[in-house]
């Protein structure tokens, strides 16, 4: 049958491009994914034959070579892998399955002038199309279990379209063949070869092999031999002790791992000893995966039993806001043999989670008391995913708790306190902890709600992710001290007032409280030092913070309406109080009280309803004001 020319899909085109023509530095990455697909590949046969051992057609002896022929100008990756069919090609070849594609593009363009491309190849799913990098032609011939003449050969320059064909192929896997451009000679060197495998894939468990010729014998008898010669190591870095692997090994590991090109921010690496054993490898990474904030939330870890990859990514091992480690979990204690169904249901995963939970916290802790800077990247990155666990894990709240990084009204911009220094520090007569929710810390710096706890020399923390107005409640207390919202009715701001005060303005609250009907009461309060007035939700009500946060997804937060809060030493709200007892029935009562309003609406960061309205009233006050001046 003659080959057949497919297009490839529209995206893929446009990845071709930017792989071929802008990413040029780094292009040896192109085997280590090849290299990596292909030991995937070994990995999915050998896993489907624990059911069902006709599928191997006794080709066991699992390798990935490497064949350089320096004539043709061609380097082979061949593994007796899982193999293809012809469906699977275009499926898999023909275009990209990721739906990050787009957002790779974008990424690959902007990081292209910095040269960070290529590692953000791998990050995307797009491994196999390295091979453009140091490819003008690449050709694919690949079989799965069957007969030889069920193979199919792949052929593309890369341009835009590829051809398929049936093609005869004795053995079941795949054989990459790279028809290397002039400036990629380089990569036909066995050494060459040999220091990038052992860079890349020297803990691959399976071997990474190639055909050396080495001289043999003794004068006459001296003769050229070629002999296959396995080019890694193969010790599964994860099953060695700690004190054998170099931090290069971690962290080429990690970067085959993960495909990040950076190296990891912390290393959790241990072996569970006692009633079952299991040995763990984790990373946390330096800084965000693209995609990572619009990709679906999934958690999970490589999980091997007794070296053997069974799940490449293992929920059950992983919470959900711990969804940033990578890594792999190597347990000899569960059965080889049983299906992934049965596999998650086997409580020894949960004993495995327990305890790469509290070695991932207790691993955080450290990094944030020891190298404080690089714990502020990570906390940068993925801070806000952390914090997901204070209303999921319950059993673990205290902990990461202790990870949290607050702004507060006492740090300078930018600069950080934690739970533990707030609590060191609260004078005495302090009961609670005060937090105040807002878009940015700068905005809630000004806010009147901290006046009176900067004049009782109290601290309150500043919050700006908008988790934190969800999970900072369900947090409730920290070391037996409750979390208070600083513009909640009970925050230890609000106090009672002098009951002369409260009889000398009872006649002006009586009347505010008639003439504004958006708030459900107008009192006193010693709150406020500077500002006249302020809103304050009752302590079981919507905050202000929460109520545009739900405007802006759209969702109706069923205002309940808050208290007017007044400072009764403020000279506007005297001055108020005067007029209402000389005449309580002048006209500008009605504007003042809407002006007193207002201005608590501005001061707390949201948005007053009739905004032309509200200046109207400022420029009537500056008018009048002004024409009594003058
Ligand atoms: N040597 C191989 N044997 C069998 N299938 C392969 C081989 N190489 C690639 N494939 C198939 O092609 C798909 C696409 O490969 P590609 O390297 O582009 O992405 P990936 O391996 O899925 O993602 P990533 O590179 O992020 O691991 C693979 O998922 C696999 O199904």
């Amino acid at each position: 049958m003659a080959a057949e020319t497919l297009e490839f899909k529209a995206e893929l085109k446009q990845l071709l491009h930017l792989i071929t023509h802008s990413l040029y530095s780094d292009r040896e990455i192109f085997l280590r994914e090849l290299i990596s697909n292909a030991s995937d590949a070994i990995n999915k046969v050998r896993f489907d034959a624990l059911a069902n051992a006709d599928k191997l057609e006794g080709n066991t002896d699992w390798k990935i070579k490497l064949t350089p022929n320096a004539e043709a100008k061609t380097l082979t990756i061949s593994d007796n892998g899982i193999g293809m069919t012809r469906e699977e090609v275009i499926a898999n070849l023909g275009t990209v399955a990721q739906s990050g594609t787009k957002a790779f593009l974008e990424a690959a363009k902007q990081a292209g002038k910095s040269g960070e491309a290529p590692g953000l190849i791998g990050q995307f799913g797009v491994g196999f199309y390295s091979a453009f990098m140091v490819a003008d032609k690449v050709t694919v011939v690949t079989r799965g279990p069957g007969s030889p003449a069920d193979g199919t050969r792949w052929e593309s320059d890369g341009q835009g379209a590829y051809t398929l064909e049936a093609a005869e192929k004795p053995a079941r896997g795949t054989d990459v063949i790279l028809h290397l451009k002039d400036d990629a000679k380089d990569f036909l060197d066995q050494w060459r070869l040999r220091s990038l495998v052992r860079k890349f894939s020297d803990f691959l468990e399976h071997p990474v092999t190639m055909d050396v010729e080495k001289e043999v014998g003794e004068g006459e008898e001296k003769k050229k031999e070629v002999t296959e010669e396995t080019l890694n190591s193969r010790k599964a870095i994860w099953l060695r002790s700690k004190s054998e692997v170099k931090p290069e090994e971690y962290d080429e590991f990690y970067k085959s791992l993960t495909h990040d090109s950076d190296g990891p921010a912390d290393i959790i690496h241990y072996a569970a000893e006692g009633k079952t054993e299991f040995k763990v490898l984790c990373f946390v990474p330096a800084r965000k995966p693209w995609g990572f904030d619009y990709e679906e939330p999934v958690a999970g870890l490589k999980l091997y039993v007794q070296r053997v990859l069974i799940m490449d990514r293992c929920e059950q091992l992983l919470p959900t806001y711990l969804r940033f480690v990578k890594g792999v979990v190597d347990s000899a204690d569960l059965p080889l043999n049983v299906s992934r169904e049965l596999l998650q249901q086997n409580p020894l995963l949960d004993v495995i989670q327990k305890s790469v939970v509290k070695n991932v916290l207790e691993s955080l802790g450290g990094m944030k008391n020891i190298e404080f800077d690089k714990y502020l990247g990570f906390y940068k990155a993925f801070g806000t995913v952390l914090k997901e666990g204070l209303t999921r894990d319950w059993s673990n709240r205290e902990k990461i708790a202790d990870l949290l990084l607050f702004e507060s009204a006492n740090t300078e911009a930018g600069k950080f306190t934690t739970l533990a220094e707030y609590v060191g520090k609260m004078p005495e007569g302090q009961k609670d902890i005060a937090y105040l929710i807002g878009e940015s810390a700068e905005q809630l710096r000004h806010s009147p709600y901290l006046e009176a706890f900067r004049a009782k020399g109290q601290d309150v923390l500043l919050l700006t992710d908008p988790i934190d107005e969800f999970a900072i409640p369900q947090l409730g207390e920290y070391k037996g001290k409750k979390l208070v919202a600083a513009d909640r009715g009970e925050a230890a701001g609000g106090g009672d007032v002098p009951d002369g005060d409260k009889e000398r303005f009872k006649a002006l609250l009586g009347a505010l409280k008639e003439k504004l009907p958006d708030v459900a009461d107008v009192r006193l309060t010693n709150r406020l030092t500077e500002s006249a007035a302020c809103l304050v939700a009752d302590a079981n009500g919507v905050s202000a913070h929460m109520e545009r946060l739900m405007e802006r997804m759209g969702r109706d937060s069923g205002t309940a309406k808050r208290v007017l809060e007044l400072n009764p030493n403020h000279a506007t709200v005297e001055a108020v109080r005067t007029l209402h007892e000389k005449d309580a029935a002048d006209v500008r009562l009605d504007l003042y009280a809407r002006l007193l309003y207002e201005q608590a609406v501005v001061a707390e960061g949201s948005k007053v309803s009739d905004p032309v309205a509200f200046a109207k009233r400022v420029n009537d006050l500056i008018a009048r004001d002004a024409k009594a001046g003058a």
